[in-house]
């Protein structure tokens, strides 16, 4: 058997994740691809002719690369244009569109990316099994620029997505590509000790290639305003402290968790929980819930506040393990937090004048039995679930 040495099972890690959905796109509006842009409709190209001029009818422009879309970007900041940048990494759901219309209503243009970004996954977590969803990415893309073209034709503000970001792994790291590894070589950025809490408990990678990538991110596209979601409010914490301590001109803009009717917080990779483990796994926001009306209550103290999350959780957990393998949903409370929403610091108690975080994460484990007939969520309730919440404690003034 062939010995890979580190630097090939690098590249191999690599290669395979280069957007590889890019390579075999088959989108019906897209016409050609010049100098690594694509191009939809006709309208589209006259938008990099004349920026100042979209029309009802633009839509946006693909770019693969990095050259190109600076070039776009160039022509806009000519132009007196604002440009709100969306990062994500696909599997557009609605709480990605909720980010890009609220940029629509504060900027001109949108920029939004795509890159299943390699390095915050670590080597054992799932970046094989991302969702990758390209053509009904690009479908949602270009009705919610109907929808802002319809909404937007009574104002002069309202912006439109000018161009999708969809970076090749070659693109974003044009060096040898770094390690996923703990102690591993590459060019990163680190902010601790924030990267290391919570999330980063878990997954200690993550936050290290979040901040890197997103640092390129904003160095290609020099955004007016970036746009996040509550969701992931870690994520939040940390960019808001890359963007200061780095002198980044880009203003961080948060957008409130879109969530289903129930309150299950909308993510891409909720598409592998399946109806049982999507019925459970909603303990993670009524624990929250439980935690949050505590608060509300008039209490601030870790343990009657993170009591109530932590009672519910666990006498849930028990319920379920109760039951038969084909009826049960396991899952592991990784961790339930109340810190300060700077310093992502554990507090004792609430002090009242400046709130607090309330955060969880849940590992849903595999289905352990399926029932025939059973809707198992996509890879048959195999793929291992990590859920993240979380309620915002605001201060009472
Ligand atoms: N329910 C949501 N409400 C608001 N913003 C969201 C929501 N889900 C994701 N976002 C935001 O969208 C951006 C891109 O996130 P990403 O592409 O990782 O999607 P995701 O749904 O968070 O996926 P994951 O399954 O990894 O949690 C991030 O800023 C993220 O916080
Ligand atoms: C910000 C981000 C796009 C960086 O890869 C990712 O962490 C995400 O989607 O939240
Ligand atoms: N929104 C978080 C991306 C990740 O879990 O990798």
């Amino acid at each position: 058997m062939r010995r890979l040495t580190k630097a090939t099972r690098w590249s191999q890690r690599f290669r395979s994740f280069s957007p590889p959905y890019l390579s075999s796109i088959h989108c019906g509006t897209m016409s050609r691809l010049v100098n690594g842009v694509k191009s939809f409709s006709t309208t589209a190209s006259s938008l990099l002719a004349d920026a100042t001029a979209p029309t009802a009818r633009s839509s946006f422009q693909v770019f693969r690369d990095v050259p190109s879309i600076r070039g776009l970007r160039r022509q806009l900041l000519q132009k007196d244009r604002t440009v709100g940048f969306v990062p994500t990494m696909g599997a557009l759901h609605e709480g990605h569109l909720s980010l890009i219309r609220q940029a629509a209503r504060e900027n001109t243009d949108i920029f939004v990316s795509i890159f299943v970004n390699p390095t915050q996954f670590g080597v054992t977590e799932d970046l094989s099994s991302y969702p990758r969803t390209w053509d009904s990415d690009v479908a949602k893309l270009e009705q919610l620029n109907e929808e802002l073209a319809r909404s937007g034709e009574n104002s002069a503000s309202a912006g439109r997505i000018t161009a999708l970001f969809a970076p090749t792994s070659k693109a974003m790291y044009p060096g040898s590509p770094p390690s996923s590894e703990v102690n591993g070589d590459g060019s990163f950025v680190t902010i601790t000790p924030l990267a290391g809490k919570l999330e980063g408990g878990s997954r200690p990678v993550f936050f290290r290639g979040v901040a890197t990538v997103c640092m390129k991110l904003f160095n290609i596209t020099t955004p007016d305003r970036v746009y996040f979601g509550q969701k992931d409010v870690q994520q939040t914490v940390v960019i808001k402290r890359m963007v200061e301590d780095f002198h980044i001109g880009s203003e961080v803009r948060i957008v409130e968790t879109a969530r289903e009717h129930d309150g299950l917080a909308l993510s891409s990779r909720n598409v592998y929980l399946g109806d049982r483990r999507r019925t459970v796994g909603l303990t993670i926001y009524k624990a929250l819930k439980a935690a949050e009306d505590q608060y509300a209550a008039g209490k601030t103290s870790r343990a009657d506040i993170l009591g109530a999350a932590q009672t519910l959780a666990t006498s849930v957990l028990a319920e379920q393990q109760d039951l038969s393998p084909s009826e049960r949903a396991i899952y592991e409370v990784d961790y339930i937090s109340l810190a300060d929403p700077d310093t992502l610091d554990e507090v004792d108690v609430v002090e009242p004048s400046r709130g607090a975080i309330l955060s969880t994460a849940f590992k849903m484990a595999p289905l352990e039995e399926s029932k025939p007939g059973e809707d198992c969520g996509l890879g048959d309730g195999k793929v291992p679930v990590r859920l993240i919440d979380n309620l915002i404690l605001h201060p009472r003034t």
